[in-house]
């Protein structure tokens, strides 16, 4: 578990705010793989091992677990308990339940000793209210992160609808800030709206930032910072496919490295650009 403080010393010290996607599909993995008894295990070792040093979080995403049953609950419970102590490690699981659900779900992630599952941070949605974002909040040290932008085409349907004065993902934003400080919460903003991080930076000054949409989709990690970055770099940039699938082959592991070298090479520089190292 990392405290903000810590995240921001791990940052400084790896000169990286690389967030590592976990989105392991089976049919996506080097076929040299499915000999092994858990292959969705294995290429997350294999790929853990490869890009700790060079980055601050790894993120799996449990729709890319949960679609293969117990088999993958279990490879996601093992990878959960494989991932280091010194990067922050979210669950992308998206939920938004009443709160007795809710509790049940902060359990499933957060609560290693019911589930298996010791996870630093839930991805939720904030579509139902406080009532159900609190059970999560209610894990000491634990992390709960908004949606507030997504990077999807979609945004646009919701996201950007107007209330009062506010977009609706403005409001989340103000309104989610009223439950607990940007040592307990981020916000998802989605690396495709990078011209919209200043006016994010109004709402949330202080708040670390999930940016997805790096790479496969895309975003501009340049802008992103450009836009983005605080004092206390404010942001985890997350790749997924672009970096987990860099080769399909014997040397994926090693691709894989290297595409997260380059990353975290750029964002040396941004880091130094900006002040923060
Ligand atoms: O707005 C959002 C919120 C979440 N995601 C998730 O991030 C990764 C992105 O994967 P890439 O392969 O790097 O595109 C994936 O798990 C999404 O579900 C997002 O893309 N946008």
């Amino acid at each position: 578990m990392l405290s903000r403080e810590q995240l921001i010393a791990e940052i400084k010290k790896k000169k990286s705010f690389l967030c590592v996607g976990l989105d392991t599909d089976i049919d996506k993995i080097p076929e040299f793989l499915k000999a092994y008894p858990d292959p969705i295990f294995e290429f997350n070792k294999r790929i853990i091992d490869a890009t700790a040093d060079l980055c601050v979080a790894y993120k799996p995403n449990s729709a890319f677990y949960e679609a293969y049953g117990i088999k993958g609950l279990q490879a996601l419970i093992d990878t959960c308990k494989y991932l280091p102590k010194d990067t922050l490690n979210i669950i992308d699981a998206k939920r938004g339940d009443i709160g007795n659900t809710s509790d049940k779900y902060a359990r499933a992630f957060f609560d290693e000793a019911e589930s298996g599952m010791g996870f630093d941070a839930i991805t939720v949605t904030p579509y139902m209210g406080n009532d159900s974002v609190k059970p999560y909040l209610a894990y000491d040290g634990k992390w709960v992160i908004i949606l507030a932008l997504t990077s999807s085409v979609g945004s646009k349907d919701f996201q950007y609808l107007q209330t009062g004065d506010d977009f609706l993902y403005e409001a989340v934003i103000k309104k989610a800030n009223t439950w607990a400080g940007a040592d307990r919460i981020m916000y998802v903003v989605g690396a495709t709206k990078s011209t919209e991080f200043t006016n994010i930076r109004q709402y949330a000054p202080d708040n670390f930032l999930l940016v997805p949409g790096v790479g496969a989709q895309g975003g501009s990690l340049e802008d992103v910072c450009k836009y983005g970055m605080t004092k206390d770099c404010g942001l985890l940039v997350n790749a997924s496919r672009s970096i987990i699938y860099a080769s399909n082959g014997e040397d994926f592991a090693d691709a894989a490295r290297a595409e997260a070298l380059s990353l975290q090479r750029q964002m040396a520089e941004e880091l130094e650009k900006a002040g923060v190292i």
